[in-house]
């Protein structure tokens, strides 16, 4: 079945090795038991630390939850001393890798060439691509799904004049609200992502998504129903309690979606 909701994680550089590994072992146990991931309805995965990765993927071996990289580099192979190339996250069992965060443009000067060309060799790689997107400073709804929209075509364009195809997830991160105390308001987050899911999915030669990220938690799903393709998470999923929780609401859409059909 396709899924119909995607949770996204996060880790940054916030946990330690063993952190890291005790945090996928207890988030191993819930999602292998919980319902909501019976029935492959939702889509997970989680983006631990580089040296983290090989052990996170054994961690969650036989959940649905699948492991990536929150970086890499646009060439496959190379002296590029200190970059990860995409074949070899392929090769190592990751299936989806984050690019253009707001942190790599702010504190490694990412530009939109480069995140296009990283865009662009995840998909050679049989990379999922979590391409994120959003506005610097607040603004209306109707500017950031502009500013979010030219950003998207930035990142893929490349790409698709290649003819590479694959799925790709946007996730829409308006920076003011990363690492907030709070979201963005769920009305401000649900037409933003309703205007980008219109312009952006649909016509692309793999499934595209849209999810929210910037400051979720537990109850931003169920204040967000389906006009969210789901949440990209940091911080408030440290806790396996909180992760556990948006779960539990993950499962409350599923059922009600289908209620509905
Ligand atoms: O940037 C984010 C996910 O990539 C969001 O992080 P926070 O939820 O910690 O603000």
């Amino acid at each position: 079945m396709k899924p119909q909701l995607t949770l996204g994680v996060s880790l940054k550089m916030y946990f330690g090795y063993q952190q890291t590994l005790e945090w996928s072992r207890q988030i191993a146990e819930i999602v292998g038991h919980h319902p909501a991931t019976q029935q492959g309805q939702v889509e997970l995965f989680v983006f631990p630390s580089l040296p983290a990765i090989a052990p996170t993927l054994e961690a969650f071996r036989g959940t649905v939850m699948k492991v990536g990289a929150q970086n890499m580099f646009w060439e496959d192979a190379g002296a590029y001393t200190g970059e990860v190339s995409g074949a070899m996250l392929h090769e190592m069992g990751c299936g989806y890798v984050e690019i253009g965060h707001a942190e790599r443009r702010r504190y490694f000067a990412e530009t939109d060439k480069q995140i296009a060309d990283k865009t662009t060799a995840a998909l050679r790689n049989q990379l999922i691509p979590v391409i994120c997107i959003g506005e610097a400073e607040r603004c209306s709804a109707a500017q950031a799904i502009e500013q979010a929209v030219e950003q998207a075509h930035q990142a893929l364009g490349p790409a698709e004049k290649q003819g590479l195809s694959g799925d790709a997830i946007l996730a829409y991160e308006p920076q003011w609200a990363i690492g907030a105390k709070e979201p963005a308001s769920a009305d401000f987050i649900g037409e933003v992502c309703q205007g980008l899911a219109q312009r952006l999915v649909g016509g692309a030669s793999g499934e595209r998504r849209v999810i929210y990220g910037g400051s979720a938690g537990p109850g931003l799903l169920s204040q967000l129903g389906s006009r969210t393709g789901g949440l990209f998470l940091g911080r408030f999923s440290h806790q396996p309690a909180a992760y556990k929780a948006i779960l539990d609401e993950a499962l409350i859409f599923l059922n009600n979606q289908a209620d509905r059909s």
